[in-house]
């Protein structure tokens, strides 16, 4: 796929555009919706071969793979009377959007693709959940970092509904910092510390070999502090709360 079309130039619109421009790589030419100006002639005065359109239609006509990345309300406004010819392939990673509700309103021919890219698409760093499964836009996720197609659209949202878990974790992290000053720490102390902390983390979770539970038992003494606030905190209540949650978020999604 050598031109690429995206409709909803926002965190995640960019965070492609910048995955694709990743390390100098300019072999796809890159079509932006107008809408957010500041934004895209931004990106289009950074990026070579990165262009700003009139409208909607003319990213479609300019592009051979179309990514739709408006937010759940706005994509039926964001489609309204745009042609998609059946030669294209659409990508929709909007979470809660199903391809029968977007099937609707494109041509009954048209390659549809749901995906989940992650923030960290941009550094070409995380793998992108799709369905179904399509050789050119695994491909095309593949070069970004790495693709994973599912069986089918139950398991998709059961995808979406873990990448609803992120912000949470920042929220965590935010939460210990707090406690860390309410107990006297320097702020910018407890937030190098907890920083430190949870990268080293981050980098351990590349390590395959050792299972989440391993890792777990890994880091933990028996008796010690982290067992302490694991089974004190994250006891069955909470556990039970957050598995509550996702299976609420799950029905939402589908
Ligand atoms: N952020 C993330 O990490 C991820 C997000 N997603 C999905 O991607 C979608 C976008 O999310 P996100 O990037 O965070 O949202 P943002 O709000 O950052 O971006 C959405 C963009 O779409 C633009 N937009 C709205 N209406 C139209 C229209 N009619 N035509 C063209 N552009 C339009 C908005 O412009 P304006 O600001 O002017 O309204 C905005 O720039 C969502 O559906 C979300 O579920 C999927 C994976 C990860």
């Amino acid at each position: 796929m050598k031109r690429i079309g995206i409709i909803g130039v926002g965190e995640i619109g960019r965070a492609i555009v910048t995955s694709l421009r990743h390390g100098g790589d300019e072999s796809t030419e890159v079509f932006l919706s107008p809408r957010g100006a500041r934004a895209t002639a931004e990106l289009s005065e950074r990026y070579e071969g990165v262009r700003v359109c009139v409208d909607n239609q003319e990213v479609v006509d300019r592009s051979e793979l179309v990514i739709i990345a408006v937010r759940r309300q706005d994509w039926r406004d964001a489609l309204a009377g745009v042609r998609v010819d059946d030669d294209k392939i659409v990508v929709n990673v909007m979470a809660g959007v199903g391809n029968d509700d977007l099937r609707r309103t494109l041509a009954a021919g048209v390659p549809l693709v749901r995906a989940i890219p992650l923030p960290a698409i941009r550094e070409r760093r995380s793998v992108t959940v799709v369905y179904p499964s399509h050789p050119e836009v695994n491909s095309f996720f593949d070069r970004l970092g790495g693709v994973l197609p599912v069986a089918d659209e139950a398991a998709f949202n059961v995808f979406s509904a873990l990448t609803g878990t992120l912000t949470t974790h920042y929220a965590y992290l935010a939460t210990l910092t707090s406690w860390a000053a309410g107990q006297g720490i320097a702020p910018e102390d407890a937030d190098r510390y907890v920083r430190s902390l949870f990268q080293g983390v981050g980098r351990s979770l590349s390590d395959e070999t050792r299972s989440l539970h391993q890792l777990a038992a890994d880091h933990e003494t028996p008796n010690g502090s982290n067992e302490r606030i694991r089974t004190t905190w994250f006891d069955q209540v909470n556990s039970q709360a957050l598995t509550g949650a996702l299976d609420a978020l799950l029905i939402h999604l589908a």
